[in-house]
């Protein structure tokens, strides 16, 4: 279903050449730019669901290194970009309101700890989508999949990837993102 507080126009999303797209969807997947570039070849889009559905089907369609290289595309939660504010300003955003820029320095430590554990066992760090979520619910799944099996694993990870598309869908839709000014 399309959000209902969508304030960005269909019309002018269809009708922007790839650079606006990007410029405006490049961060839904995060650091993964070239899905909304291929995405972008689907146009016309009948609605902006359509817009997450093609990019699922996008991932759907890659092999297993593919999904694993999207899940290394994120960073770890309260990790070392955080702490060096590298983080992408999406990023940002939800690790803040998950409450994970203010953990007292037993939680980091535990963190820090859980999300080295989890890479080594998978080669992907753990993806969760923060925003949904909030600091103990996040420790908490973080030590039990810790504890499942790589297959396991990489289903979970993108099917928070998927989420946390759709709430970077929503943001966008919401804010009524500036559309560029070269349209
Ligand atoms: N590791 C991880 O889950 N990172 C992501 N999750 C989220 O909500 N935003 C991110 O960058």
């Amino acid at each position: 279903m399309d959000s209902p507080c969508q304030k960005m126009d269909l019309e002018a999303v269809n009708s922007m050449n790839y650079e606006q797209f990007l410029d405006i969807f490049g961060n839904i997947i995060e650091k993964c730019p070239v899905i909304t570039a291929a995405v972008w070849s689907r146009r016309p889009f009948l609605s902006f669901c359509e817009v997450e559905d093609r990019v699922s089907e996008f991932i759907e369609s890659l092999p297993t290194s593919g999904k694993e290289g999207i899940l290394r595309c994120h960073p770890d939660l309260a990790g070392r970009e955080q702490a060096s504010g590298m983080l992408t300003k999406e990023s940002q955003e939800e690790q803040n309101q998950a409450g994970l820029t203010s953990l007292t320095s037993k939680e980091r430590e535990r963190m820090m700890l859980l999300n080295t554990e989890y890479k080594q066992k998978f080669g992907f760090p753990f993806v969760i989508c923060a925003k949904m979520s909030n600091k103990d619910q996040i420790i908490k799944e973080l030590t039990s999949r810790v504890q499942n099996h790589p297959s396991v694993e990489l289903l979970k990870g993108i099917e928070e990837v998927k989420k946390i598309c759709h709430l970077r869908m929503q943001d966008i839709l919401c804010k009524g993102s500036p559309l560029p000014t070269k349209l």
